[in-house]
């Protein structure tokens, strides 16, 4: 029985589900993680190779994310094991009978995340479950439209830049993942006056040490095709990116790219994480020991769920966006005084922070 329960530890998961149907073709599994401090709020991810080890660390990093943002929300998240570019009528089937096997899951409300998006979560409530990151017609913030997680993240930035590791203007910055979250760093890092030098999504990458232009970008992939058919760019394999020379790393795809055996191969002085779980704990430390600066996943990509939990609170747009700005800063700017004051990694100050919040709610539940 004993290998039922290899995941658990104090904090959770409280709850891991798995769900099928054969009549749909639906796999799928749920995390919920830890709810001390409310219901679990985390990304439902669409991907052919997801596992439940993946789901279960990505709904770890929703319970320490959800807490160090100070939100009333516990962590979960979910994973549908498919191909996000089936045929449009297909995914709706698809995401609907997820829906319906969610409606008795007890405390988790999905948002976007890979593979998945605003109309997804509309058809997820459509079916009768709960959901965030709804479209506007809807009552929602689109987080994914309107690039929440990247305003968070050059907020992250701009916290890395008050603590004198590099100045934001004339950056040079590489982003792996040209999706919700990728796509929207290219624009919200250029217009501060950084320069994109490197993008890649799943077919590849484009590098330009004179700057790739987010608007051309958006139109290479609009056709159809790769960023690596960028007009003029040097393309190379998707993973070139990670090892680009640069000054900002943002990886925004997939988990553990950034690993032993490319860790020491990173040029850049600042890491954000914008995806989840992007690096291993060996790389984090190898990054470390070579005077690399990695803001964690739970820290610097928490613009989307911020955003998530305002709008179920019924703020404005403009409101949500604010709480997401003034907060990455303030947890950035803490994690990296703390980390720079006990000479850890940021991401000890990191867990520390949201650690202490998880342990008081906790500390309110029935014993
Ligand atoms: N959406 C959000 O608000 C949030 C997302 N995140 C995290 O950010 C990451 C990206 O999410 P999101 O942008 O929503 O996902 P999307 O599905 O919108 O986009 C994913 C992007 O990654 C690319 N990609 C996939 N595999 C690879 C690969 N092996 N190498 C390079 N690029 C690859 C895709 O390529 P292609 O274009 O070819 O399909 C696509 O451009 C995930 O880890 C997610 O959990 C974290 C916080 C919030
Ligand atoms: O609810 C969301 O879609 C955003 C939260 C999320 O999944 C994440 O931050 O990874």
């Amino acid at each position: 029985m004993t290998e039922r329960f290899a995941y658990a530890d104090d904090l959770g998961p409280e709850q891991l589900i798995e769900l099928t149907d054969p009549h749909s073709g639906l796999r799928a599994i749920v995390v919920v993680d830890n709810t001390a401090a409310g219901p679990a709020i985390g990304g439902c991810r669409m991907a052919p190779d997801v596992t439940a080890r993946e789901c279960v660390r990505l709904a770890r990093a929703m319970t320490l994310k959800n807490a160090a943002a100070g939100l009333p929300h516990g962590g979960g998240k979910s994973v549908i094991a498919a191909d996000p570019k089936m045929p449009a009528a297909e995914k709706e089937r698809l995401i609907r009978a997820f829906a319906r096997a969610i409606r008795t899951t007890g405390s988790y409300i999905p948002g976007p995340d890979m593979g998945t998006d605003e109309t997804a979560m509309a058809w997820i409530r459509d079916e009768g479950a709960r959901s965030v990151g709804l479209p506007r017609e809807l009552g929602g913030i689109p987080l994914d439209q309107t690039g929440a997680t990247a305003h968070g993240l050059l907020a992250a930035a701009r916290a890395a830049e008050a603590a004198g590791i590099l100045s934001l203007k004339g950056a040079r910055v590489a982003i792996q993942g040209y999706g919700a979250v990728g796509r929207w760093c290219a624009h919200r890092f250029a217009a501060a006056g950084a320069r994109i030098v490197a993008v890649s999504d799943s077919r590849g990458a484009a590098l330009l040490p004179d700057g790739l232009d987010p608007a051309r970008l958006d139109a290479v992939k609009a056709g159809g095709e790769s960023v690596a058919a960028y007009p003029g760019a040097a393309a190379a394999d998707s993973g070139a990116v990670i090892t680009a020379d640069c000054d900002i790393l943002v990886p925004a795809a997939r988990p553990d790219v950034i690993r032993a055996g490319n860790a020491d191969a990173i040029r850049a002085r600042l890491v954000l994480e914008g995806a989840n779980i992007p690096a291993t704990e060996e790389a984090e430390q190898r990054l470390h020991a070579r005077g690399i600066t990695v803001v964690p996943d739970f820290i610097a990509n928490a613009g989307g769920v911020i955003c998530a939990a305002m709008e179920l609170r019924g703020l404005s747009e403009p409101a949500a966006f604010e709480t997401i700005s003034s907060r990455v800063f303030a947890n950035t700017a803490e994690v990296l005084a703390q980390a720079a004051q006990n000479r850890t990694l940021p991401r000890a100050a990191a867990l520390a922070l949201a650690r202490r919040r998880i342990s008081k709610a906790m500390g309110f539940r029935r014993r």
